[in-house]
């Protein structure tokens, strides 16, 4: 197998391109969706069920781990892949987005974010050192750099003088860890809010560091899709084509194709997850909330022509019943059908583009998702 880090691509269309990476713990085909793990699961599904589902990368957060059950126990326990029994990719982010999102008083100084842990309110300090030693202790086969994820509508001042910061924070981070140790990956993250000169600026900063592949932060923060494509359009060429590109945070169906489009390699997003637990579930004829009482006497399969678990075994009539009687499978089924399906878009996207066809699937897939998602 190759070193970890190493990036080939293969057939394009246009900017959208496929590659394989290769981490410690596997090789990733892209474009790929990488679902979200936070506490060191996919909630509601165990490891095998991943497995099943084809996910290849999932992703974990160091903010969360860290306060609980702790970076440093789940080292003594081998870390986070023996921990959490998966033995394919992980990707950590650096806890600096989660900061920002979900923790109460948090202070920026040159040196790291101090801020109140969301679960007791305990003072805590994360400098680009502490992140990547979490990161390292965790044994994340893809780390992501601290920075601050700039606020939706921060002013250019600001939005400047933040980005100096992440790039300081990105050499720091480098620093604190050797290119390629212990078969450990880096990524970067270039910020610079919506202003197209700031984000050529962080860009150049960000790959004048130098990592294992680059992400756009900064991006799917409540800002319209017309302005997330058109930063990301001006923005993702100006990532390293030889890298790995990844667009943090995004997305629903129609945004994995614009990504993809502009040639984004790797995607995450809460939406499958999050949506099946509130019974929106995505279908290849569009998209079904199960708790409508349409349902209620429905003995169809969800997706007929989905192969997983839950399409192949129950009716939409059951897969309410559960919703509606707050059964703890609902969250399983839904969620092993909501990965599944972009599980498959992906592979079907992947295809696509090695066939020189992928604006006619965009096209096929736009239709059944429609504007806001
Ligand atoms: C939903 N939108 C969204 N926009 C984001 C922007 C940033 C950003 O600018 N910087 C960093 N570091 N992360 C971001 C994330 C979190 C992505 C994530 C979650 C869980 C696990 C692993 C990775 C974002 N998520
Ligand atoms: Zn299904």
């Amino acid at each position: 197998m190759n070193a970890p880090g190493t990036f080939t691509l293969g057939p394009g269309d246009g900017s959208a391109r496929t590659g394989r990476l290769t981490t410690a713990h596997g090789e990733i085909e892209t474009p790929v969706f990488m679902p979200v793990g936070t506490q060191g699961t996919v909630k509601s599904l165990c490891p095998t069920d991943l497995q099943d589902i084809k996910a290849r990368i999932i992703l974990g957060n160091t903010y969360h781990l860290y306060l609980r059950p702790g970076d440093e126990l789940v080292a003594k326990l081998g870390g986070l892949h023996r921990f959490m029994g998966w033995d394919g990719p992980i990707l950590t982010d650096s806890g600096g987005f989660q900061v920002f999102s979900l923790s109460g008083l948090r202070r920026i100084t040159e040196e790291g974010v101090t801020f109140a842990s969301h679960i007791d309110g305990s003072k805590h300090l994360f400098s680009p050192e502490k992140v990547v030693s979490i990161q390292r202790n965790l044994g994340s086969d893809i780390m992501m750099v601290l920075d601050e994820c700039v606020p939706y509508g921060a002013d250019r001042a600001y939005t400047e003088k933040s980005l100096g910061l992440t790039t300081r924070w990105a050499r720091r981070c480098r620093e604190a860890h050797p290119a390629g140790d212990r078969g450990q990956l880096m990524f970067g993250i270039v910020q610079g809010g919506f202003f197209k000169d700031l984000r050529a600026q962080s860009a150049e900063q960000i790959i004048e560091v130098g990592f294992d592949g680059y992400a756009l932060g900064g991006l799917s923060v409540g800002e319209s899709r017309a302005e997330m494509y058109d930063i990301l359009g001006d923005a993702a060429p100006l990532l390293p084509a030889e890298r790995p590109r990844y667009l943090m945070g995004v997305g629903a169906p129609r945004d994995l194709l614009a990504g993809m489009a502009a040639g984004i390699d790797m995607f995450d997003c809460v939406l499958p997850t999050r949506n099946a637990r509130n019974g929106t579930l995505f279908t290849f004829q569009g998209k079904v909330n199960i708790k409508r009482a349409e349902y209620r006497e429905d003995d169809s399969p969800l997706d007929p022509t989905c192969p997983c678990y839950a399409c192949r075994t129950f009716s939409r009539a059951y897969l309410r019943h559960l919703y509606i009687a707050k059964e703890l499978l609902s969250y399983r089924l839904n969620t092993l059908h909501n990965l599944t399906f972009f599980s498959i878009m992906m592979e079907r996207a992947r295809q696509a583009i090695r066939e020189g066809r992928f604006a006619a699937y965009r096209a096929e897939m736009e239709a059944l998702y429609p504007e806001g998602e």
